[in-house]
Formats: structure tokens, C-alpha cells, sequence
């Protein structure tokens, strides 16, 4: 069985005037983004623009200081915890320890929503350890210590524990950090076939033109833009945000916008709070 058959279906998701602090520090500040079902959204922004606290939101690790997250339509808080977690599979940034779990134990754990506490694994539940294993190139992994694993394979395992919880939303916050190219491509590509809705936090903008749907790009805890790649990407848009010089032009094979950047102009100024060009 393929992970996309064991799909529940894909998710509306809402996020509506979200905002988030830490003491009087507002991290996201009025968050509204959509995405519709089976579409791959993109989070963009510069380092502390707030991208993780928004994914983070969604997933339900925090809860908005105000503001609606809503999946289908309903409240996601008001979900139990175990309902939100059949709906919405998150692969978080950093891994937190294995506990000492072979990665077939840890990917196995992606199917505790589906179960009561004291059922043991079914056949059923084996077949999508084994598919999930297996789309994630993750199977000569499956009996090593996940504590063990390198940055990337661990990140492989964590993609696989998400793909057994079978979400209608999956929710990735930088899922290519740590992964060569081959397993960057392979990973987004393999995100996108899923036909779950998929949102995503990206550093890589071109990976992101070439996978995402639309795009929402976050700057102190705002979004200052949201459209498609091509609508949102732009020289205007990077030297604005991200205070860089860079052109973009149509990829003549790919169809999507491509960034190339530029070494900063020796006359202008840094920006505040920038590391300085050497
Ligand atoms: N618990 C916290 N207490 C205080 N500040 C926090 C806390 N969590 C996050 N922040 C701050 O909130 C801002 C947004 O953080 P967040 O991790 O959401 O940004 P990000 O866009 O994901 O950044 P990056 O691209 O570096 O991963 C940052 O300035 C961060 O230092």
C-alpha cells in the first residue's frame, strides 16, 4: 500500500489573524494565510521573521495569543489532541532525541494517532512503516539507533514517522537542511506527490519556486507578501526583505522564476542588524 492510498484526504487550512508573543515581544503579529486542498504552500522569510512560531501554531506545539487556525472549517484547538494529530503530521526542525528507538521504532510512532494506547502494531500498520521506509529512501536504515543517524538521515526518518500518521496536512519546517541535493529534490518531490496539503518553511527560495504552489513571505512576524512564486519573488521583493541584490529570470527548462544573487554593492550600507559583507 502507498502512502497516498492510506491518505484520509487533503486539508483546508486557515490560519486567520494570528499573533504570538513572548512577553511583550510580538513573534507573529496578524498572520492570515490559506492554503487550499492538496496544495504545497510556502513559508519564506529571513532568519527570526517567524516562520517556525507560525508552523508551530499550526501544528499545535503553540497556541496563538489570538487569532483562528482552522482545518476544514473547525477550530484546530478545539480538536483533541489525538483527532489534531490524524489530521496534521509535522516534521519540526530539530530533532529532538530518539530515546534510544531503532528508526522502525520511531517511524512506527506515526501511527499511534490511529490507535488505542495498548494495540500492538497490525499488519496493516506494517505495510505503512515498510511504504514509508521504503519512498524515503529510508529502509537500510530502519533497525540503526535514530540517535545515531546523521542530520539528514534522521530528517529521512522524521518524514517517514510523518508519512505513517497519514495526514490530510503535513507541516515541514525546513525539511531539506540537513539533506544533499539528491534527497532535497527527492524529498520535495515526494512531498508534493503525496496529494496532502503540504506547508511548508523553506530557506531555499529557488527550491521553493520549483515546489511550492504559492508562497508567503514573513518579516517580523508580518507577511509582507503572499501569491505565486513568480508574483512573489522578485529583485524588489529581496532587496526589500532580505536586503539583497539579486536578479531573477523564467528557468529556461523548469518554467519557474530562479534567483540568482549578487555580491553586495561596496556602496550601500549594511543593513541594521546584518551581518556586514567581508
Ligand atoms: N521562546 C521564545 N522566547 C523569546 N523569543 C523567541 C522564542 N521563540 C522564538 N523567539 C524569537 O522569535 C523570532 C522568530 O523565531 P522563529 O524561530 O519563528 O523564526 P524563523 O523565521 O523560523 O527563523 P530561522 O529562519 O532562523 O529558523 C526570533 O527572533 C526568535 O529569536
Amino acid at each position: 500500500m502507498s502512502t497516498r492510498e492510506a491518505r484520509a484526504g487533503a486539508a483546508r487550512l486557515r490560519v486567520a489573524e494570528v499573533s504570538y508573543a513572548v512577553r511583550d515581544r510580538m513573534l507573529l503579529d496578524g498572520v492570515t494565510l490559506e492554503a487550499g486542498p492538496g496544495e504545497t504552500v510556502g513559508v519564506v522569510g529571513p532568519n527570526g521573521s517567524g516562520k517556525t512560531t507560525l508552523l508551530r501554531c499550526v501544528y499545535g506545539t503553540l497556541s496563538p495569543a489570538a487569532g483562528r487556525i482552522l482545518l476544514d472549517g473547525a477550530e484546530a484547538a478545539a480538536l483533541g489532541v489525538k483527532e489534531r494529530a490524524r489530521r496534521v503530521a509535522a516534521v519540526p526542525q530539530e530533532a529532538s532525541g530518539g530515546f534510544e528507538l531503532t528508526v522502525r521504532q520511531v517511524v512506527a510512532m506515526g501511527r499511534s494517532p490511529h490507535k488505542r494506547f495498548w494495540e500492538a502494531d497490525t499488519a496493516r500498520d506494517a505495510e505503512y512503516i515498510e511504504a514509508a521506509l521504503e519512498r524515503t529512501g529510508g529502509t537500510a536504515l530502519a533497525e540503526r539507533n535514530f540517535d545515531g543517524l546523521s542530520g539528514g538521515e534522521k530528517q529521512r526518518a522524521l518524514v517517514a514517522r510523518a508519512l505513517v500518521q497519514a495526514p490530510s496536512l503535513l507541516v515541514l519546517d525546513e525539511p531539506t537542511n540537513h539533506l544533499d541535493v539528491r534527497y532535497q529534490l527527492e524529498l520535495l518531490a515526494l512531498v508534493r506527490g503525496l496529494g496532502t496539503t503540504n506547508l511548508l518553511a523553506l530557506h531555499d527560495l529557488n527550491l521553493a519556486a520549483h515546489f511550492c504552489d504559492r508562497l508567503y513571505v514573513l518579516d517580523s512576524g508580518r507577511v509582507v507578501r503572499s501569491g505565486t512564486p513568480e508574483e512573489v519573488l522578485t529583485a524588489e521583493m529581496l532587496a526589500e526583505v532580505y536586503g539583497v541584490r539579486a536578479e531573477v529570470s523564467t528557468h529556461p527548462t523548469t518554467g519557474a522564476p530562479t534567483v540568482v544573487y549578487l555580491p553586495p554593492d561596496p556602496a550601500s550600507a549594511p543593513r541594521e542588524g546584518r551581518v556586514s559583507a567581508r
